[in-house]
């Protein structure tokens, strides 16, 4: 496997049976197997131990709340996310917005429980922020172009390459992915050369008549 990821967030687009994301994710493993790249999905909370038990690649949750055993009602638990299958998380996504403090509290939460953080940022200024926390990852997606299908990488490079400066001069251990309106060989090959490790992307291939064929676009050119 290169070091290069793909995390593709299932949001809630595939309505009815986990079957959907079964589905999606076996596309994934196989585009993974077949390219060396390492995919991962990111289902509903609900589908973490459906996909985990039915297909062998990386899940992640899409939030967590930093909360531990106990009095606590209506919370996305780590533990269970984690005995559920997931390998890491999404922080702070744009659809699931947090506190600064609660994104800290997050990456502790989850690094206890040796999950992977993935915090997501929508600018330079807060890539900075969010590496400054300490995640494995830090992904910039700037909203006005999520779902947009037009490619951060081709609509807003500085962003990427803004982002990979500022999280390397704050911490180096932190690895930088971008992501909206990714969906084509091309995006991620743009993405790579901006110095990002990869892409966080959803609705091209999610929302894709053919999903497995989008993906193996996706993967074409690196
Ligand atoms: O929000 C995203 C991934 O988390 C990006 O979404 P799109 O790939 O649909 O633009």
């Amino acid at each position: 496997m290169s070091s290069t990821l793909i995390v593709l967030n299932l949001k809630t687009y595939l309505e009815g049976t986990g079957e959907g994301a079964v589905k999606v994710a076996q596309a994934c493993k196989e585009v993974a197997d077949d390219s060396g790249i390492e995919i991962g999905v990111a289902p509903q909370f609900c589908d973490i131990y459906r996909v985990a038990s039915q297909v062998d690649l990386p899940v992640y949750s899409q939030s967590l709340d930093p909360v531990g055993a106990g009095s606590f009602t209506g919370h996305a638990f780590v533990q269970s996310i984690k005995d559920a299958g997931a390998v890491g998380t999404l922080i702070n996504h744009s659809e699931c917005r947090l506190t600064l403090a609660n994104i800290d509290a997050s990456i502790t939460t989850a690094k206890n429980a040796a999950l992977k953080t993935i915090v997501c940022t929508n600018n330079v200024a807060t890539s900075a922020a969010a590496a400054a926390l300490g995640p494995d990852y830090v992904a910039v997606e700037p909203p006005e172009l999520i779902g947009s299908g037009i490619p951060v990488s081709k609509a807003d490079p500085g962003v990427v390459t803004g982002s990979v400066d500022a999280v390397k001069r704050i911490n180096p251990a932190v690895q930088v992915l971008c992501g909206a309106g990714i969906s084509k060989g091309e995006d991620l090959a743009a993405a790579l050369e901006l110095g990002s490790v990869g892409v966080l992307l959803a609705s091209g291939i999610v929302k894709a008549a053919n999903p497995k064929a989008a993906l193996e676009d996706l993967v074409s050119k690196v």
